[in-house]
């Protein structure tokens, strides 16, 4: 048996990159690889996590101080992930292990300082000797106490910092940081009767008629079999109380852990389906894989409505009767509650949903249900992928096309991709499920990587929304300025004659950033990059991003001549007061960041929205999501070509999966749905597959789109933002870190772009300036990085296959 532990420390710094290696004292002996201990660092105690066992035995080790649990928190599942994504997103793997804990930490530590082992107090009175008295106040306090804390320390005197900075120079004090375990479930206490009833109604009968807390206590124990913490507050009885009885051996005490469940209460009814013919050929595909525990990955392309909710729920079903594990990521927990709802009337109990708004110690209890496979269920965004569930059978990412999946802090990681890599390490299946699956994705399936299981058809086979796109140049040129066309207008008096609801998207992303022609449509780009040329106030010019060339804004549209060329923008609030001009007596309740900063106010309006409370539902991104409003028969789009004019190569596949995703929520029930997309680019290929419902065009076009200009799938890109505090050296550390660059990837398969300025180009008083690395040859450019130790510089941000290049 080795008694050295190879442990990664828990500490935010991204340049300890190695573990250390501890001695695991006789008395912890069993700590193993997976467990959180705590072990001395400096002159700190942090929280470690034991990655390997080592035999040999290097002199003068430490020794682990503790242990924070009684088990492995991780299993090697885990840790291998969190290998796999420090390797291939240039992280630590302490970052990435971090991923895989409720907390930012299992451990608080509070700082705290004491008299050093050879205190010397004459010494201390000479040094002290010239000091305010209040320095010989707080020396007394740590003395007297041994150990103080500085949370005690700070109030005894306005300059206890400076005080003790200058006992710590003399060597008065030392630290002595106090550790407190966090995240511990909470315990209940529970009292039951030792005694039969007659006995209990016996003795409260003879009890003084001044024990009134005794009796009250036995009186319900009586009715009750056992009594827990909360009705013993509920009741008014006291610990004294309890101590009184159970010595008199009427009652026992004991205590029990709880794990608290918060979404407990969403519970619905499971109703009986019978599958559609789609449906059971996904699952005939799906769930053999699931029997044979072995690895693959689906992707399921079902149009919008076609079900797919259904066949995530019985892939799961099936790896629950195999007992194994299930985790079920969602774009966004605020705006997924139907799905939610669906999956607690089909599991109930077994479910763990993970929320932002859960504390530590929520989610520790969740994630502990999961542990000891109490629960068999967790469902949440990107981070539940890092639930420790210890027996992984199938995960499932819906809407996979979505971009919050992608974490944009470090470790900047996509839970697709991850989710990949903990499933084949565990012998569990995928499901990807979309409507309009990324074009990464889709270029996959078609390669074999993922199987294909598309579903063409809603349910009942309902037809797909008739789509009539209208040119708002065609409208100008009429001399309309309004934004809501005649022909969305039309659908809305007919929509709200019918006592149906509407569903209005303004599409605001990306606007005033370009420069746009309302006579014609054109939208200024480079010349070089085929990219929408990006607005900078500072300076009144327009920048490609891609290539750094400036250009003077025009006066007039270089295409068609016309003096209407102007970034402009619309917002929600001014569409409201439109249609409350059209439609003075439609309710019209409004979804957009303004309205919706309050906690979980997305489902208030969804639900309210849902059940008919309102007429339309207006709003931005967000209305297009998700919901299944079966009265919903009719969509406006606003404006649907504003991401279309973003700086960004997936401009054409960000606006396609919008209008689509959009066009889902109407008709979804019995009643046909209809749609009317306003746009400037009627002819663009993401316009037209959209208002066709054709995803195939859709990918056509792109992907020879992305062949051509060499981007993803074709591609990876690697993205290295530099940061400095003044722009000169920024664009010098850039410069060199362009040549750095150009000289260590050479014989590698690569192209160098830039430096450029990021689009935001100064954040907090920090400029930055990006590198784009391009190659199909990622792990040798990561190997490349990693030999010159590019992590552990302060200054640099690595993204790797980053969604936002800019
Ligand atoms: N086999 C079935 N029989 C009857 N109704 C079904 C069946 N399967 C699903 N449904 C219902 O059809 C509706 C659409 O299903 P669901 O929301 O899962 O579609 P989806 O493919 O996820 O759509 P979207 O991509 O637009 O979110 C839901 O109300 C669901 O309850
Ligand atoms: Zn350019
Ligand atoms: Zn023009």
């Amino acid at each position: 048996m080795s008694n050295i532990a190879q442990v990664i420390v828990n500490i935010p710094t991204r340049s300890i990159d190695k573990p250390f290696s501890y001695l695991i004292p006789p008395h912890l002996q069993g700590v193993d690889v997976g467990w959180r201990v705590l072990v001395p660092f400096g002159n700190r105690k942090v929280e470690g996590f034991v990655i390997a066992l080592a035999a040999e035995r290097p002199e003068g080790l430490k020794t682990i101080l503790d242990v924070l649990d009684t088990y492995a928190w991780f299993n090697t599942n885990m840790i291998e992930t969190a290998k796999w994504l420090s390797t291939y997103y240039l992280c630590s793997l302490g970052e990435a292990l971090r991923l895989f804990v409720p907390g930012q930490s299992g451990i608080r530590t509070q700082k705290a300082y004491k008299a050093p082992d050879e205190a010397d107090f004459e010494q201390a009175a000479v040094i002290l000797e010239n000091k305010p008295v209040e320095y010989s106040t707080v020396l007394s306090y740590i003395y007297n106490q041994g150990s103080a804390t500085l949370t005690e320390l700070v109030k005894l005197s306005e300059n206890t910092n400076t005080i003790l900075k200058f006992f710590l120079q003399h060597k008065l004090i030392v630290h002595s940081d106090t550790v407190n375990k966090r995240g511990k479930s909470n315990t209940t206490t529970i009292v039951n009767l030792a005694v039969g009833r007659e006995v209990a109604a016996l003795t409260e009968q003879q009890l003084p008629k001044t024990c009134l807390a005794q009796r009250r206590l036995l009186h319900a124990l009586i009715d009750n079999n056992e009594l827990t913490t909360a009705q013993l507050r509920d009741l008014n009885i006291t610990p004294s109380t309890i101590k009184k009885l159970a010595s008199q051996g009427l009652i026992t005490i004991r205590t029990t852990q709880v794990f608290r469940n918060s979404y407990d209460t969403l519970c619905k009814s499971a109703t009986k389906i019978t599958l559609t013919e789609e449906q059971e050929h996904a699952l005939k595909a799906i769930i053999p894989l699931i029997c044979a525990q072995a690895h693959k990955s689906f992707l399921l392309h079902g149009v919008t409505g076609s079900g797919k909710t259904q066949v995530y729920i019985n892939a799961v079903a099936e790896a629950r009767r195999l007992n194994r594990q299930a985790i079920v990521l969602v774009p966004e927990i605020a705006l997924t509650s139907q799905i939610i709802a669906r999956f607690q009337a089909a599991f109930g109990n077994d479910i763990v949903v993970m929320h932002s708004k859960l504390s530590v110690g929520e989610r520790h209890d969740a994630w502990r249900r999961l542990q000891l496979g109490q629960a068999g269920i967790v469902i949440g965004a990107r981070s539940a992928l890092f639930a420790p569930v210890n027996n992984l059978g199938i995960i499932i990412i819906d809407e996979e096309h979505e971009f919050t999946y992608k974490q944009e802090e470090s470790p900047r990681y996509h839970a697709r991709e991850v989710a990949l890599i903990r499933a084949k390490l565990a012998g569990a299946v995928v499901i990807l499920g979309s409507a309009t699956p990324a074009v990464e994705t889709y270029y996959q399936a078609l390669n074999g990587k993922h199987t294909l299981l598309p579903m063409r058809k809603r349910i009942d086979n309902v037809p797909m929304p008739a789509v009539t796109v209208v040119d708002m140049r065609q409208e100008l040129a009429q001399r309309r300025r309004s934004v809501i066309s005649p022909p969305l207008q039309e659908m809305l008096a007919e929509t709200l004659a019918n006592k149906e609801q509407a569903v209005i998207l303004l599409n605001r992303r990306g606007y005033s950033t370009f420069v746009l022609c309302r006579e014609c449509g054109h939208v200024l780009k480079c010349r070089h990059c085929d990219i929408s040329l990006v607005y900078h106030t500072s300076g009144n010019t327009l920048r490609c991003h891609y290539c750094q060339e400036r250009h003077s804004i025009p006066d007039t549209c270089p295409e068609c001549g016309s003096r209407y060329i102007r970034y402009f923008g619309t917002g929600t609030q001014k569409v409201e007061e439109s249609l409350n001009l059209l439609f003075p007596t439609a309710k019209i309740i409004r979804m957009d960041q303004d309205t919706t900063s309050r906690k979980m106010a997305h489902d208030k309006i969804l639900s309210a929205f849902a059940n008919g409370s309102y007429d339309i539902l207006l709003g931005t991104q967000m209305v297009a999501k998700g919901h299944d409003i079966s009265n919903v028969t009719a969509v406006g789009i606003i404006s649907a070509d504003t991401a279309l004019n973003l700086p960004d190569f997936r401009a054409a596949e960000k606006t396609f999966a919008l209008l689509t995703q959009a066009a889902g929520r109407a008709g979804r029930g019995a009643k046909a749905g209809r749609v009317v997309m306003q746009t400037y680019n009627p002819e663009h290929y993401a316009v037209q597959a959209g208002a066709a419902h054709n995803y195939q065009e859709f990918f056509e076009s792109e992907i020879t789109f992305r062949r051509q200009l060499n981007y993803p799938p074709f591609t990876h890109l690697l993205k290295i933002t530099v940061q400095a505090n003044d722009e000169t050296i920024v664009h010098r550390n850039a410069n060199l870190l362009a040549s750095e660059l150009a000289q260590i990837l050479t014989g590698v398969d690569s192209s160098i772009v830039g430096p450029f300025p990021a689009s935001i180009n100064k954040i907090k008083d920090i400029f930055r300036v990006n590198i784009l690395i391009k190659t199909t040859d990622l792990p040798n450019v990561t190997l490349k990085l990693t030999d010159v130790d590019i992590i552990s510089r302060k200054d640099i941000i690595v993204d790797v296959d980053p969604i936002n290049v800019l």
